[in-house]
């Protein structure tokens, strides 16, 4: 894996203005994005999100999970911050590619969970590597983090390349009747952090 640095532009959104840094991994074509708002001191905690890939919830708006939902609070609350970073990684479908999604989709419409559908397909639950992270953290000038997830294998791939996580900020939003199970799945199986009673239930249209 090898990361290269490409371009720098504005990206003006509902919350705010932010900077949108773009990298390529020349190894696998893949083609990361990092959001800033801000200046940081690479001294202070930044707030902070490690934000997977999910065409269907970022941008399909779908109620299957609560990507869409995760990613608007968390772009929003940097915004109130006034001070901020997205790393939007290019692994759809917890790395294993949009079409085996929608194939693992299939499976669990006829009733397998998230985990138990990846592993039909001969796939681990999650596929995820984080090597990309430091090289991109570097270039935006991060080193200390508060990091908005449920996941405790993004606080210890942080952990890993050496970003110290000050604090991990809970990010329990979007729970509705489509994903409930799978948030019920992520928490059983994948480790995720989440309590009932602090889900925020953004949308009722689902209900
Ligand atoms: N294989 C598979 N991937 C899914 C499914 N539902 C969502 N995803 C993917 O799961 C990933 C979710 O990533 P994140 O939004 O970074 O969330 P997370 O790792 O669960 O951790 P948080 O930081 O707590 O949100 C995305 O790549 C989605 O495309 C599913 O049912 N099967
Ligand atoms: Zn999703």
């Amino acid at each position: 894996m090898s990361i290269k640095y490409i371009a720098t532009s504005k990206l003006p959104t509902p919350w705010g203005v932010f900077e949108m840094h773009g990298f390529e991994d020349t190894t696998s074509g893949k083609e990361h994005v990092a959001l800033t708002l801000g200046q940081f001191d690479s001294q202070q905690a930044v707030l902070g999100r490690i934000h997977s890939e999910c065409l269907t919830g970022d941008a399909l708006f779908s109620l299957r999970c609560d990507c869409g939902f995760q990613l608007q609070t968390a772009m929003q609350t940097i915004a109130e911050e006034g001070q901020g970073f997205i790393l939007y990684l290019r692994q759809e479908g917890r790395g294993i590619g949009l079409l085996n999604k929608i194939r693992a989709y299939q499976l669990q419409d006829g009733g397998a969970n998230t985990v138990e559908a990846n592993e039909m397909l001969g796939f681990e639950a999650d596929m995820r590597k984080y090597d990309m992270i430091l090289p991109m953290l570097n270039k935006i000038g991060v080193e200390h983090v508060r990091l908005m997830t449920n996941n405790p294998r993004k606080v210890a791939a942080m952990q890993n390349v050496g970003i110290e996580v000050v604090e991990r900020v809970p990010l329990q939003v979007g729970k509705n009747r489509y994903n409930e199970q799978y948030l019920k799945t992520k928490s059983t199986q994948l480790g995720h952090m989440m309590s009932e009673v602090h889900f925020t239930d953004e949308n009722t249209s689902g209900e």
